[in-house]
């Protein structure tokens, strides 16, 4: 891609619906100024639930399921701003793993069965031809044990190097190193405050019960956080990104359940570790508030 703006952010996650909750307002706020973001998720999330009764056909058939799940993750899209969204290796190639431990992880067409580097030789392609100074994934925990987050963790990581390894790939295209990597986050005290207020909220909200903290991917200790993006200003696009997610994700703002029917807070601060590059913003300051502080144009 050539003409691309000077800022360029790469976003890898699973399943579609994982972008909209963890980064819906970070890719809203970067769209909206002229930043290219791009988006690969992982598989079309064959093997989720569905929660509206009026979309129960779409578990008779993952086919459908998945298909299903590409429209609504080009709605959310439509939400957020964001025109760049590939599937790893085209629509199709790794299948949904389903949750740790069920017989579906041992799928040899599963995202958790696949060969890391083929996998992560796809992203390289995208890496090398978008050439983002920022890469946004999950923990190596995939935030939750999830094994389709776990897998996209380690294809992100893997490529990121790859990308930048001249010897590798060649026919991949030109080595590319991005500048700065992050892991999605939640700062604990930040959560146990979202959850307090969740608990004072939840007779009058149309859930049974509220998940608990240990539920939320990516929760640590405040002093592995490095960076804030306060989103509130694209807490609607947010919001609606989610909603349009509607086999997996039910909004009452500024709450969300997934098809768990168990309340948790809608995030419209987006919070991140910086694992490789050097952190921006000025010396001493709690965090940084903006993913491309430090990075120059190229
Ligand atoms: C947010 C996320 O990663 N969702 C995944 C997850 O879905 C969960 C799963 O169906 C679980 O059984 C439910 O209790 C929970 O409420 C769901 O969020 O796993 C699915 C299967 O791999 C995946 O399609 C979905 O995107
Ligand atoms: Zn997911």
């Amino acid at each position: 891609m050539t003409d691309l703006p000077d800022r360029r952010l790469l976003l890898v996650h699973a399943h579609p619906d994982d972008e909209s909750i963890n980064n819906g307002a970070t890719m809203a706020r970067y769209a909206a100024e002229g930043a290219h973001v791009t988006l690969v998720t992982c598989t079309r999330g064959e093997r989720g639930e569905v929660i509206p009764g009026e979309l129960a056909h779409l578990l008779d058939d993952p086919e459908l399921l998945g298909a299903h799940r590409l429209s609504e993750l080009a709605a959310a899209m439509g939400a957020l701003g964001v025109t760049d969204v590939r599937l790893l290796g085209g629509p199709g190639r790794y299948r949904d793993s389903g949750m740790m431990g069920l017989p579906d992880n041992e799928d040899p067409d599963c995202l958790w069965q696949a060969d890391l580097d083929e996998a992560a030789g796809h992203l390289v392609e995208v890496i090398r031809e978008v050439r983002p100074q920022v890469l946004v994934t999950y923990d190596d925990n995939g935030g939750y044990g999830h094994p389709d987050h776990i897998k996209a963790h380690r294809i992100a990581m893997r490529a990121a190097g790859l990308a930048a390894d001249p010897t590798a790939l060649p026919e991949a295209g030109e080595p590319w190193e991005i500048a700065k990597v992050y892991w999605n986050r939640v700062p604990r005290t930040y959560g146990e405050d979202a959850f307090a207020r969740l608990a004072r909220a939840l007779p009058e909200l149309p859930f049974d019960a509220a998940a608990d903290l240990g539920d939320v991917p990516g929760v640590v200790e405040d002093k592995h956080v490095t960076t804030a993006i306060d989103g509130t200003v694209f807490a609607t696009a947010k919001a609606a990104a989610m909603r349009a997610h509607a086999t997996q994700i039910d909004v009452a703002e500024p709450w969300f359940a997934l098809s768990n029917h168990l309340a948790q807070p809608l995030f419209t601060t987006e919070f991140y570790e910086l694992v490789r590059g050097e952190r921006g913003g000025r010396q001493g300051a709690e965090w940084e508030h903006d993913l491309f502080e430090g990075v120059g144009a190229a």
